[in-house]
């Protein structure tokens, strides 16, 4: 056990990660030389990154030094402008859908649909993910949405949307987790069990890259930081 968490909500889920198949020695994700330039300015480049299974890197900048840029690129939503991500020893374009079926991604927005309710959201994602019937009255209950389940989500408050759209974390199988700020609005128990629960897709060989504007709560051999200096 390589992790000690210094600051636990009371609110512990115990729904438990499963194991993945975990290659300590091979790099997860690699960034190579990736130069990312926008509106006629070079946000970052000849930048490279390494994860690895059970690591959890947090990308930290100012205001506009480009870290959802390098996120969606690493996400491969988005291309370098010069040099190439590489998914265990394969380009994302070599790695294909095996990359998609690997990545969790959640960005900025919290990418609920508004329309319909925190249950059918969870219901929706959970079966486009090929994950098999659950409780989800249960998991939303243990993500503070007890007697929410039912209202739309564009009733709900920005906290209680992001709970939503961060529920899939709970039960999608997804090694790699990239997450633009994920604490946006939520209150300081909900950033405590987010936190908890990070640890535990960590220690079951899951890896993290993640951007916050606020300090991690949790003290973690595997985290380090990589700042990108605002360039003009
Ligand atoms: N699709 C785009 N087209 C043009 N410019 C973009 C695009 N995406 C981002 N930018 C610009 O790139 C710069 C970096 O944006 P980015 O969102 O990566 O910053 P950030 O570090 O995540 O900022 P914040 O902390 O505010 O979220 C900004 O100046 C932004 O205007």
């Amino acid at each position: 056990m390589r992790a000690i968490l210094t600051v636990v909500d009371s609110q512990r889920l115990d729904i438990k990660p499963q194991p993945f198949h975990v290659s300590t020695a091979q790099p997860l994700l690699e960034g190579r030389e990736l130069c990312c330039i926008r509106q006629d300015r070079v946000l970052f480049e000849q930048q490279n990154l390494v994860l690895r299974a059970g690591e959890l890197l947090q990308v930290a900048g100012k205001n506009g030094a480009g870290k959802s840029s390098l996120l969606r690129i690493l996400a491969g939503l988005a291309q370098p402008d010069e040099g190439a991500v590489y998914y265990r020893q394969q380009t994302l374009a070599q790695a294909g859908a095996g990359y998609a079926a690997d990545l969790c991604y959640i960005g900025h927005q919290s990418g609920i649909h508004e329309q319909l309710t925190a249950l059918e959201n969870v219901s929706f994602w959970r079966t486009a993910s090929g994950v098999a019937a659950a409780d989800d009255f249960t998991l939303l209950a243990k993500l503070g949405l007890a007697g929410l389940e039912d209202i739309p989500c564009r009733m709900l408050s920005a906290g209680q949307q992001r709970r939503v759209a961060l529920a899939r974390l709970w039960f999608v199988k997804r090694q790699l987790w990239i997450l633009d700020e994920p604490f946006t609005a939520l209150d300081q128990g909900a950033i405590a069990m987010l936190q908890q629960h990070f640890l535990q897709h960590l220690q079951s060989g899951g890896a993290i890259v993640l951007t916050t504007h606020q300090p991690l709560q949790i003290t973690y051999e595997a985290l380090t930081t990589l700042e990108l200096v605002y360039r003009w």
